[in-house]
């Protein structure tokens, strides 16, 4: 294998290919980077010399294509017929109109149809051409009725489902001009059978509510059939409160019902700057103006968008700790109930005095999602999923300022817990003894009318006994109502575990923030009736193409495992696979390369790897700082600190505990060694900790995503199911089969194959438990470190359950020659050690006043140490 000498070349295929835009549909394309650049040998689905091969692969489309061959048209399709591989869609897709492809071979082109940006089927399967006039505000108008199934450069795709109509209706669009703007959008006549189902499903929806009155819950509709069908079903009945005085339901008068409209601005934004100073019409304007371009486009005047409701609401009560059976069920029976606050007539509960600082401003996206939540006047409940480092932590403060009742945020560990506090105290006025932390360290209550209490989801749904003021605390968040609800990473929610945090309180709306509406389980259909519809879904491609988030080139990079390691490979049990895989030393020496390259290009390094056996041994090989969840937090914070600031420590190592939370806009390449399993959204999430890249409008910016994969192993087909949800955002994963330069490289390690098979000996005498990923093999291994600094939290989505039995075994290594050289241990010192010793002797030297930490490790610490303090003292 000849490779070229200089490492620069071997990245060449960026530069050389450094743009998305000429992918029709990007998938993955797989291309040599051969001796010659661009060379002679003809790649796999990838480019060949001077033309670009075009490849275009929708599996949903091929699938259904199948699945049309398998039942001729119009037949019924059966939920087998979707085929393996998708399962996790079955939860969301619940209620999809048609599974199959876009068919409109029995259509006729409208005579203007090169205008039109759509085509869609009778099934509701959407095609937009992204490049067509108009496309921009027919995808304005689909991301609110239809769910986005992928989004790259030039074609996207949609489907209209049950629960995206339901957003649809829930942010005020009506049936009738859902049907009317997409007719006019398609290059077909729609197809009576599809308009058919638009209006059979919308009839109901958008007519029931769920509404939080002094403490009572009430189900309201203004349809009496509606309310018919309410009384008589058997669970709802069953959930149902009767009071004495109250036999029947109460019908209220059509004023208390008439929808309004938005009469205020949402802070921060040009609406409300304008309204301060006093311009007339500020308020709604953006929206208006995207509706009238959209009914400019479409002919549809705004006047047509709602009908008034006149007719009296009837209403009962239902019973607070039956809230999940009841929304479940009116989503069963196709009465979905909406859940809206009407907290500017809120006269019961007390204001909190938040406002967003004048110098906050927030972004145009962030502006379009609020504006959904805000868009009657009332406060939606429901879900906004903007990308990772999209500032998401923004729109839940300015939710909370624009409501300004008492609020309780929930999230997914301790260090968000303080990085959210932080964010509040920065972009609000909030004072600091209004604004509580609940975690284990920290059992704050406010005690003025109202207040922010933020704690994780651990804390709220924990079982069993509680610490006294754990219990005292959880009796302070039960007894009050909350205006607001906000839930970060709100896919967490549907484990069994968290969505007890949905159902403990009593709260008027609720707001869920994510990058990543994906679970590998089938429940995150289940958010929709715990939290409520989806509300707005950015588009990552566009934010990136604005500054907003960093452009990031996406890389496989393919390593061979080596002949000792294969045979292993093969013949052990896939636990000890896994080591295998990820301690392959062309992996490593891949790694060392990549991060020498980057290095020397002036990056900021994280190395991801959910298996710590492989994060330890890779880190101290290579000489570099690693945190996981062993790690105490005082070294933590040094090592995150050093990252950010010193010009020498270029790269660090980090296992799941990065995945999220970490807030590193210095990082702008990412480099994952070993994952966990098919996840995609722990895909996105890694992806996600360059996507803040501070450096990111710098001119021809770049951020680097690389995974480096053992060839022929489980990890290929893990990596590509990995990498689904960002190809459906618009990635394209290029894939490299060899790195330039590596072989000449200096200072390669496990050079020879004498050392190599020493590796080999270690890897498999050490025990099965090294295959687990971080947390069980940290507490087998580290059993020191396991006693988490107060303040801190087990980081999500670790597995639990029971440990492993840790094994020992003797490999049968008599095939195998050289086994005894294990010279290269000498150089596994762990660079931690060192950075500690180094950091007390520049306090020393300094005093100690921790001059060049971080403003939030400062105060982090000064928090630890007042806890300490108090711990001490009582
Ligand atoms: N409108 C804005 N003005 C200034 N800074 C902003 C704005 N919106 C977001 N930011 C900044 O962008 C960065 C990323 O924001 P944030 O941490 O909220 O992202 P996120 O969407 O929650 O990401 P993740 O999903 O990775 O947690 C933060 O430093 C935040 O202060």
């Amino acid at each position: 294998m000849s490779r070229s000498p200089s490492p620069a070349s071997s990245l060449d295929f960026f530069e050389s290919d450094p743009s998305s835009e000429e992918d029709f549909i990007p998938r993955r394309r797989v291309r040599k980077v051969g001796p010659a650049l661009g060379g002679s040998k003809k790649v796999a689905g990838g480019p060949s010399k001077g033309a670009p091969k075009i490849k275009i692969n929708l599996p949903a489309l091929q699938r259904s294509r199948e699945i049309e061959a398998a039942h001729p048209a119009d037949g019924p399709i059966e939920e087998d017929d979707v085929g393996e591989g998708d399962e996790d869609d079955e939860g969301y897709f619940d209620g999809m109109i048609g599974k199959r492809g876009v068919d409109l071979s029995n259509q006729e082109l409208k005579p203007d149809h090169a205008l039109r940006p759509l085509w869609v089927d009778d099934k509701g399967n959407i095609i937009v051409e992204a490049f067509a006039p108009f496309a921009r505000q027919a995808q304005d108008f689909l991301v609110a009725i239809a769910e986005p199934v992928s989004r790259p450069s030039l074609v996207h795709e949609y489907r209209i489902t049950k629960p995206s109509l339901h957003s649809a209706m829930s942010i005020g669009l009506e049936t009738k001009v859902i049907i009317e703007v997409l007719s006019r959008l398609a290059k077909t006549p729609l197809s009576p059978r599809l308009t058919a189902r638009i209006e059979e499903w919308t009839a109901s929806f958008g007519k029931v509510r769920l509404v939080l009155k002094d403490n009572r819950y009430f189900l309201e509709t203004s349809v009496p059939e509606f309310l018919q069908t309410l009384m008589t079903d058997e669970v709802i009945r069953d959930c149902r409160v009767t009071r004495e005085q109250e036999a029947g339901p109460t019908v209220f008068g059509a004023e208390q019902i008439a929808r309004p409209r938005r009469d205020f601005a949402i802070p921060g934004t040009e609406e409300a700057r304008r309204a301060e100073r006093g311009e007339a019409d500020a308020i709604g304007q953006p929206n208006r103006d995207n509706d009238a371009l959209i009914g400019a486009v479409i002919g549809i005047g705004e006047a047509d968008e709602m009908e008034d409701e006149d007719d009296a609401v009837h209403s009962f009560e239902v019973a607070g700790t039956r809230m999940e059976d009841v929304r479940r069920r009116c989503k069963d029976i196709d009465l979905p109930a909406l859940e809206e606050y009407d907290f500017r007539n809120d006269t019961v509960n007390p204001n909190l005095d938040i406002q967003l600082k004048p110098m906050t401003v927030i972004r145009p996206y962030q502006e379009m999602s609020l504006a959904k939540m805000f868009g009657n006047g009332r406060a939606r409940s429901g879900i906004i999923v903007l990308p990772c480092g999209a500032g998401k932590t923004l729109v839940g403060i300015t939710a909370a300022c624009t409501i300004k009742k008492s609020a309780l945020v929930l999230c997914t560990s301790a260090v968000s817990v303080a990085q959210w506090k932080q964010q509040f105290l920065h972009f609000s006025n909030i004072s600091e003894k209004q604004i509580c932390a609940f975690t284990q360290g920290e059992k704050e209550m406010f005690t003025a009318p109202s207040g922010i209490v933020i704690s994780t989801y651990s804390m709220i749904a924990k079982t069993g006994k509680r610490a006294h003021d754990a219990e005292k605390m959880m009796q302070f968040l039960r007894s009050r109502e909350w205006g607001f609800l906000l839930l970060d990473e709100v896919h967490v929610a549907p484990a069994d575990m968290f969505r007890k945090c949905i159902n403990n309180f009593k709260v008027h709306a609720k707001l869920g923030l994510t990058a990543t509406l994906v679970r590998e389980d089938d429940r995150i259909g289940d958010l929709g009736y715990l939290i409520g519809p989806k509300l707005y879904e950015a588009n990552w491609m566009d934010l990136a193409k604005n500054g907003h988030i960093a452009t990031v080139q996406c890389a496989e990079v393919w390593c061979p495992m080596t002949p000792e390691f294969y045979r292993e490979y093969l013949r052990n049990p896939s636990r000890k696979r896994i080591l295998l895989h990820a301690m392959n030393p062309n992996k490593i020496q891949a790694a060392q390369f990549l991060i020498n390259y980057h290095e020397s290009r002036g990056d900021k390094v994280i190395v991801f790897s959910d298996n710590v056996f492989a994060l330890e041994a890779y880190a101290k090989k290579l000489g570099k700082s690693f945190i996981h969840g062993g790690t105490p937090e005082g070294e933590r914070l040094r090592i995150l600190s050093r990252f950010q600031h010193d010009p020498n420590l270029n790269t660090i190592f980090l296992s799941k505990v990065g995945d999220t939370s970490i807030d590193l806009p210095e990082a702008t390449c990412l480099i994952q060694i070993s994952s966990h399993f098919g996840s995609r959204r722990q895909e996105a999430q890694r992806l996600g900790r360059i996507l803040r890249a501070k450096r990111r409008n710098d001119e021809g910016f770049n951020a680097f995503f690389y995974s480096l994969v053992s060839k022929d192993t489980q990890e290929m087909y893990y990596s590509s199911k990995r990498q689904g949800f960002l190809i459906d955002q618009g990635y394209a994963f290029k894939v490299i089969t060899e790195l330039h330069g590596l072989d000449s490289m200096p200072n390669l390690v496990f050079p020879t194959k004498a050392q190599q098979i020493s590796l080999l000996e270690e890897v498999l005498n050490t025990g099965d438990a090294a295959s687990e990923t971080a947390d069980h093999y940290m507490r087998l291994n580290h059993g020191k470190h396991l006693k988490r600094p107060a303040g801190t939290q087990p980081v999500l989505s670790t597995s639990a359950g029971s440990l492993p039995a840790v094994q020992r075994f003797t490999a049968p290594l008599e095939h195998l020659s050289g086994g005894q050289n294990l010279s290269y241990r000498e150089q596994n010192k762990s660079v931690n050690k060192e950075l500690s010793r180094e950091d007390r002797q520049n306090k020393r030297g300094s005093g100690g006043n921790g001059k060049d930490q971080h403003s939030l490790f400062k105060k982090r610490k000064a928090e630890m140490d007042a806890i300490k303090k108090q711990r001490a003292a009582g």
